[in-house]
């Protein structure tokens, strides 16, 4: 078996959207707060050519870029994903900040300071930032009270919102209207998706709601054959990971979704990820400049970073031959069993989960399976049990996920920012990433170049870089090889039959590998004193 750290790092994801940079001019709106951020498709392209340092900039506009730097919200203390602006300092009602307090928060993200006064004021958004970075608050807030200075009442056939994420995100977006709704009690909401009772959502529907949470696919299917729903009145209409919803084939269904609904509304795109797709969606969505009355907003939180993934989140692979890989889980969920840890394990089909949840159960690793076949009300339920299981020997009712594992390797980058997405989320967000990779799946990295890295990276200089734990490393490997070479059944203990061949050469020829590798290798030996 060979463990390594992931050894590049460069961009996984596009290029930020090319047509749709942020702009800083030509405000269309009067709130100086959206001054900075205004587009214009056209207008964009020039600005990416200064962006990119292709031309030369004026004095003027120097100064105005460097004001304008002076006005972005500043990252708070501690290299979190929050900012030095306040919640309180923004105009929304009691009700909705009651309901963020009792949330805990305080302080905004980047993504809801750059994007929440531009939504306030109805402007058409299109924002990308990076998984965990707090998305959802950013459009929520603003809908919400966009509901309330409407004064829409619950119960009456209205229907005034719909978020659109793809199914997985659905849950965060429901929990997070639910979070709000229980404290401002205003509004009535309900979520829609594939796999769940469509006739009880169709009497939802007709009875009238106020905030709907639908995936693509459900939603046309109401559109279209749900008589009773009314969705004339729509106000705003949030798309949520634009990404992943292109990716699942959505395209031709949010065409047709787009074509029912009512055209004067507020439109907001959300992903985590910019691609060509997205961008041509994007385009596609918000149309061209001529036939837009509204205003559109870009904000591109983490266009300027070569890293696709939170700071908080190390990443590493192990390179595993499949007889092995099944041994290797388990060894490892049984080490983060007992450190009650969290681990979320991603596989690449249905079966292939509820036989590992199953045989993994069988051997007294307690887990959870969701996939595709469970009924949508057991998904649901599961994935909420999960996330609030409490950790008993600390006391905490914490829901982040502290390790994801990727047993079967994921599509495409994009698959695998998403993955590793449900972990390091939020304000300091910590997480562990471990992607296992067959010998012949090798070259998965060179396309994840840029997603998988740095805190490896780091932890690899350490012992490559510091002599005394380089030495100690071959030290430690040696001493493991001559206490094996010593062990008396030598029947079983064969030193010779041990395919280490390649794991001495990396460790002894590269200092590089050994910190993932004894990180890796404490985890065995644990068990194997356990
Ligand atoms: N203002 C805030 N202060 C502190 N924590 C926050 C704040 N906003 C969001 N969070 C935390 O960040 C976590 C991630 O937020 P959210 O789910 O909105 O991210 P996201 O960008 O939508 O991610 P994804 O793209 O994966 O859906 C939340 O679970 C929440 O704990």
């Amino acid at each position: 078996m060979e463990l390594k750290p992931c050894s590049s790092s460069a961009q996984a994801s596009k290029n930020p959207v090319a047509a749709l940079p942020e702009s800083d001019s030509k405000s269309v709106d009067d709130t100086a707060c959206c001054e900075e951020e205004e587009i214009v498709h056209e207008e964009l392209k020039g600005k990416r050519k200064e962006g990119n340092g292709m031309e030369k900039k004026g004095k003027k506009e120097e100064e105005s870029e460097e004001k304008k730097e002076e006005e972005k919200p500043k990252k708070g203390k501690g290299g979190g994903i929050l900012t030095n602006k306040l919640f309180s300092e923004h105009d929304i009602s009691e009700l909705t900040a009651k309901a963020i307090r009792e949330m805990n928060y305080t302080h905004l993200t980047e993504i809801q300071a750059r994007s929440i006064p531009h939504l306030m004021v109805q402007s058409d958004v299109m924002g990308s930032a990076k998984t965990g970075s707090g998305k959802t608050l950013a459009f929520l807030i603003p809908a919400i009270e966009l509901l309330r200075k409407s004064h829409f009442m619950p119960r009456k056939r209205n229907w005034s919102h719909c978020d659109l994420p793809n199914k997985g995100a659905c849950y965060p977006d429901t929990q997070c209207c639910q979070g709000i709704n229980e404290v401002s009690l205003t509004n009535s909401w309900i979520c829609v998706i594939g796999g769940t009772n469509m006739r009880s959502e169709a009497n939802q529907l007709a009875n009238g709601i106020n905030v709907l949470v639908a995936t693509p696919g459900r939603l046309l299917d109401h559109l279209r054959s749900t008589s009773s729903f009314n969705y004339k009145r729509l106000k705003c209409l949030i798309i949520d990971e634009a990404d992943r919803i292109l990716e699942q084939n959505f395209e031709e269904d949010m065409k047709q979704i787009f074509k029912r609904l009512p055209r004067d509304r507020q439109t907001v795109l959300f992903s985590a990820t910019q691609t060509q797709k997205v961008e041509d969606f994007a385009n596609f969505t918000f149309g061209k400049k001529d036939e837009r009355e509204r205003k559109l907003v870009y904000v591109g939180v983490d266009d300027s970073e070569l890293k696709p993934t939170v700071e908080g989140l190390q990443q590493g692979y192990c390179v595993i031959p499949s007889e092995k890989r099944f041994l290797v889980l388990y060894a490892f969920l049984r080490v983060k069993a007992r450190q009650e840890q969290k681990v979320m394990v991603f596989f690449s089909s249905c079966s292939s989960v509820k036989f590992h949840a199953e045989l993994l159960n069988t051997l007294g690793i307690e887990c959870y399976d969701i996939h595709e076949q469970l009924k949508q009300q057991k998904r649901t339920s599961t994935f909420f049990r999960f996330l609030k299981e409490k950790r008993a020997a600390r006391g905490l009712d914490i829901p982040e996920v502290d390790y994801i594992v990727q047993y079967d390797p994921p599509d495409d980058p994009k698959d695998y920012i998403h993955r590793v997405g449900r972990t390091a989320r939020g304000d300091k967000g910590k997480g562990r990433a471990l992607l296992f990779l067959l010998p012949e799946e090798l070259k998965l990295l060179i396309h994840l170049q840029g997603s998988i890295m740095t805190r490896v990276l780091e932890q690899e200089n350490i012992v490559g870089g510091n002599y005394f734990l380089k030495q100690s490393a071959k030290e430690a490997y040696r001493s493991y090889l001559l206490a094996y070479n010593s062990l008396s059944m030598k029947g079983i203990f064969d030193i010779h039959q041990l395919d280490l061949k390649v794991n001495v050469c990396d460790v002894l020829s590269q200092g590089s590998v050994i910190g993932f590798f004894v990180f890796i290798l404490s985890a065995f030996s644990f068990i194997i004193a356990s």
